[in-house]
């Protein structure tokens, strides 16, 4: 996917036209710049000229004076440009982040489980600030620097046709060589940088499942691992550094050639008489500005290419599209919700159905045990549930509405879930409980806590509920996360709860205490629990069991189980633990 102009200019569009006033004042400080680079050469040839002469000393104390004023203003200058041009960067870059995570955490749930969190950190923000430059420099820098090359060369031009005309070929042919030379780097920079990734890869990887390395022996092979990664990385990195280290001397070359042929030419010059000592230096003055819009150019060009193939990576991620449309034609009630499936079929990839024609009612404040074993597609249904995946054909109804007439977040707001695997986030146990929202008031979360049995562990807590806790360090157990996962749904109320039963790792003392939550949770509520205990089974109203996308069963539990070749009846004689397992 090539990046059109249209493209470069409609990111241009996007995120820098709202920041006219900074660059245009960013504009006005570059053209000054190059001025003032083009004035002070002048002030120091009438400096040189001024010495030759009698009574010339004012003169050279006004043009000292002058020139050690220009390069003052100057170095300030340069200091509002960084200033300004990162500013105009960072807002730039930071609001592409925000598009670029509202865009993924729109996406569907597959999306998330195809791509790791590293990549959707090198995507997000490495590629990102890849763009800094080109958004805050780029065309700036290339305008302003072409523009200088043109003011030396023209201003020779007017000194001597020839010198001027000698300074134009020299100009064409450096660039020329410079970029020649900085390709020759660039392929290498690329794999340095996919090294980089899959060390830094790598790394995460190991250390999120330090547990799982370290009880299974594994941190020999991981040490090795690393090492060859690093091995890897040095001998990547060190063959770009080489190559681009070449961009160095090939400079110092280019410009020793430029510099000859200033002294050959003025030499010639002067020994004619054409032009005075004075204009010799301003030749050899402006040989050396020269070097800096060269060099600028050819790592404006590198940056540009960096820039471009993010580009590419970001649109790439932009064209990802949710089947998720949104639509606002029904609102929920604050009542229980009662859930329908009508023929509703899925699949992830086209290729493997996981859900078949499914069918069924479950009234408004009605509980449902949904059983099935591994993969038979039970979590899925629950995504189906909140929208984070799109049934494939068939009608899902949410309190007699239409799934798809209801606004995404109306819908959020009125089902929840609470899984297995609760995440805690590094902020304040408010935060954590009421997912930041600062509406809910203290007394109400401290009630909560307290309905739900974790009155003991908050009256421990240093500050209350601004205490900070993060994900590793919050004094919880399993199961006591699980019930603060419980006091975020008490909180928001909602119609409809989705439960993934803990599991035994549960020791009895908080499987009683999340027993008693679970029902205070159900209560004036439509409740779904994929069940993982024959207890909670026997509580339910209906059950379901599901095998390869099918409903196989469907059921009140004392019916079923009176069927004695019910799958049920022989769940519950087989210990539903090994069945479902
Ligand atoms: N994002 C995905 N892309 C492709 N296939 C998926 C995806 N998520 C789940 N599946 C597949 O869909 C099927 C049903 O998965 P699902 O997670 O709904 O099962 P489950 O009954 O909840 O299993 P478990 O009890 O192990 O959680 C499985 O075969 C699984 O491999």
């Amino acid at each position: 996917m090539k990046v059109s102009f249209d493209q470069y200019k409609e990111l241009y569009t996007q995120y820098i036209s709202p920041q006219r006033a900074k660059v245009i004042f960013l504009l006005i400080l570059l053209l000054s710049g190059i001025s003032l680079q083009l004035i002070s050469p002048q002030i120091l040839r009438h400096y040189i000229d001024a010495a030759g002469t009698s009574g010339g000393l004012e003169i050279l104390k006004v043009a000292a004076l002058l020139y050690i004023g220009l390069t003052i203003v100057n170095q300030i200058i340069q200091i509002f440009e960084t200033y300004i041009g990162e500013s105009v960067a960072w807002t730039a870059t930071n609001a592409l982040r925000q598009v670029l995570t509202l865009h993924c955490l729109k996406l569907d749930t597959s999306f998330h489980q195809q791509h790791s969190s590293g990549e959707m950190i090198e995507r997000i923000d490495g590629d990102v600030t890849n763009l800094a430059n080109f958004f805050s420099r780029f065309v700036i820098q290339v305008l302003g620097n072409i523009l200088l090359i043109f003011g030396v060369v023209f201003i020779l031009i007017i000194e001597n046709i020839w010198v001027g005309l000698c300074f134009a070929v020299f100009t064409v042919l450096a660039l020329f060589t410079l970029n020649r030379i900085r390709e020759y780097a660039t392929p290498f920079w690329v794999i340095a940088r996919q090294a980089s990734a899959k060390f830094f890869g790598f790394l995460g990887e190991r250390l999120t499942a330090v547990e799982e390395i370290r009880t299974n022996q594994a941190t020999s092979y991981v040490m090795r691992k690393l090492h060859e990664n690093m091995s890897n990385l040095l001998i990547k990195e060190r063959k770009a550094y080489v190559r681009a280290r070449a961009l160095w001397p090939a400079t110092i070359l280019v410009f020793a050639v430029g510099y000859a042929l200033v002294f050959i030419l003025g030499s010639y010059l002067m020994t004619n008489e054409l032009i005075s000592m004075g204009t010799l230096f301003l030749m050899f003055y402006y040989m050396d500005i020269l070097r800096a819009p060269l060099e600028n150019i050819t790592l404006q060009m590198e940056d540009f290419q960096k820039a471009s193939a993010s580009i590419q990576r970001i649109q790439e991620l932009m064209s990802m599209k949710t089947n998720i449309e949104e639509e606002n034609k029904a609102t929920l009630s604050e009542e229980a919700l009662a859930v329908e499936f009508n023929n509703v079929t899925f699949s992830y990839d086209k290729n493997s159905s996981i859900l078949n024609n499914l069918s069924f009612t479950l009234e408004a404040g009605k509980t449902l045990g949904l059983l099935g074993r591994t993969g038979s597609g039970k979590t899925t249904i629950t995504r189906l549930l909140l929208r984070l995946q799109e049934a494939g054909s068939g009608n899902l109804y949410i309190g007699g509405h239409d799934i798809r007439h209801i606004p995404l977040a109306d819908l959020r707001e009125h089902v929840s879930i609470v899984t297995q695997d609760v995440r805690l986030f590094s902020a304040t146990v408010r935060d954590n409980i009421t997912m930041f929202d600062s509406s809910a008031s203290d007394e109400n979360i401290v009630k909560t806590l307290e309905e739900i049995g974790l009155g003991d562990w908050f009256k421990g807590l240093p500050e209350g509920l601004y205490t900070e806790i993060s994900p590793t360090q919050n004094g919880l157990s399993a199961g006591q996360v699980q019930l603060l996962a419980f006091a975020r749904v008490f909180l928001k109320n909602p119609g409809l709860v989705i439960l993934d039963e803990a599991s035994s790792r549960l020791d009895p003392g908080t499987e009683k205490l999340v027993d008693k939550a679970m029902k205070k949770l159900f209560k004036g509520r439509t409740a779904i629990i994929i069940a993982h205990r024959l207890q909670t089974v026997q509580k339910v109203d209906e059950i379901m069991i599901l095998e390869d996308g099918n409903i196989v069963e469907y059921g009140k539990p004392e019916n079923l189980e009176q069927d004695q070749h019910s799958r049920f009846a022989q769940l519950k004689r087989a210990g539903l633990k090994e069945v479902i397992a």
